[in-house]
């Protein structure tokens, strides 16, 4: 079996996208003076779509949504001939000459993206070839089906909204969680208590059974966490994820050394480099690698298994099922983020309106299917109206 052919696209949403609320979640870019659109940069309205094609006709389909046209551009002159001519099983063999080839600039960011969604296309191509779904090929199933969390409740100054999001989530079953914050350090005291007011009114609502997660999302400064966490400590969350920038590596070390609230991290890390970094200074309580950045399922196989050696938890960034495989054949990996199906709004959703066959919950589980082949996706052309295709 040999790679034949590379494929990429770029699906850019031109679709109903709804505006998010103002402060709707802090974030790496609001200790500047500029206002506007401090998320705008965090969107995910375009999605790179690598399709690999092998000499018996087997297509492997895999992502990325980190700057999906650099990363197009990255597989085009410099992956694709790495891979083509390759066998697909030799996945190890092409991830190094990958990386290797590419080290000088793309160890870490969007080079390592775009590797990784070459990776997930010679995943998927592995578990068709021998018709079995990926995680078959990775351990198998070690759950009967996937704890998962509702991830959304960005911040909402109209508490009722905000509230009503939540009680959608108990309505559905869900046991779990996460909030997104709305001020940071440059919002002083009173953006502080509106922080504290949004996780108290949650924990009301949901009660003591119901685990609630708090994000971050690089917003806060050490200075700033160091004065939430006693703060945060009776609402008992059950981490605080991202609360400095990924490269204050020593200022998530002093929030996790306090052991007041677990400190969660790792969308923003990559390989398994920077996650024995991570582990071996002991900075994150949990972590959170995205399959489709961290360098694919050869990177993140290899750092569910440092993980259980440090007793560490594996809890994937984002509910997409390259991440789904790894937590069902890792016992490291206790539980999976899921992103509600809604309207386009950061993008997160935007994966439901490209692929066919992400699972959905019921009562807070995901369910993988013993027999479908590969990572289990299709190109969905439901929306292709509403997006526009840079082949
Ligand atoms: O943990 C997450 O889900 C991410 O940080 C989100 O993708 C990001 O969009 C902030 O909500
Ligand atoms: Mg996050």
């Amino acid at each position: 079996m040999k790679i034949k052919h590379v494929r990429t696209r770029v699906y850019e949403w031109r679709g109903k996208v709804v505006a998010p609320q103002s402060h709707f979640c802090t974030n790496a870019v609001d200790i500047l003076y500029e206002r506007g659109d401090a998320m705008g940069s965090f969107r995910f309205h375009g999605w790179l779509v690598v399709e690999i094609e092998c000499d018996d006709g087997t297509v492997g389909i895999g992502n990325c949504a980190l700057a999906p046209h650099v990363a197009k551009k990255i597989v085009d002159e410099y992956l694709a001939p790495i891979a083509i001519g390759e066998d697909p099983f030799d996945s190890e063999y092409i991830w190094q000459k990958m990386y290797r080839r590419t080290l000088a600039w793309g160890r870490k960011g969007i080079g390592m993206a775009a590797i990784s969604a070459v990776d997930l296309a010679i995943w998927d191509i592995k578990g068709k070839a021998v018709n079995k779904p990926v995680f078959k090929l990775l351990g198998g199933r070690t759950k009967e089906k996937i704890p998962c969390y509702a991830s959304k409740l960005y911040n909402n100054d109209d508490r009722d909204a905000f509230l009503a999001e939540a009680q959608g989530y108990l309505d559905q079953g869900f046991t779990a969680m996460k909030m997104r914050f709305g001020y940071g350090p440059k919002d002083g005291a009173k953006g502080m208590q509106k922080n504290l007011e949004q996780v108290r009114l949650l924990r009301e609502l949901v009660g003591d059974d119901v685990d609630i997660m708090l994000e971050c999302y690089m917003g806060w400064t050490l200075e700033y966490a160091r004065r939430m966490l006693p703060r945060l400590a009776p609402y008992e969350p059950r981490w605080l994820e991202e609360p400095v920038i990924a490269d204050d590596v020593e200022g998530y070390q002093e929030l996790k050394k306090m052991n007041i609230v677990p400190i969660s991290g790792g969308e923003h890390e990559f390989t398994v480099y920077g996650f024995k970094d991570l582990l071996e200074r002991r900075a994150v309580d949990v972590i959170q690698y995205d399959t489709n950045r961290v360098g694919g399922i050869t990177a993140a196989l290899k750092i569910n298994a440092m993980a259980e050696a440090w007793s560490v938890p594996v809890i994937p960034h984002a509910g997409q099922m390259h991440n789904y495989h790894l937590t069902m054949a890792s016992t490291a990996s206790p539980l999976a983020e899921f992103f509600p199906v809604f309207d386009v709004e950061v993008g997160n959703e935007l994966f439901y309106y490209i692929f066919e066959g992400e699972p959905q919950p019921e009562n807070g589980y995901l369910q993988l299917s013993d027999t479908t082949p590969g990572l289990g996706l299709t190109l969905s052309d439901a929306y292709t109206d509403s997006f526009h295709i840079v082949e």
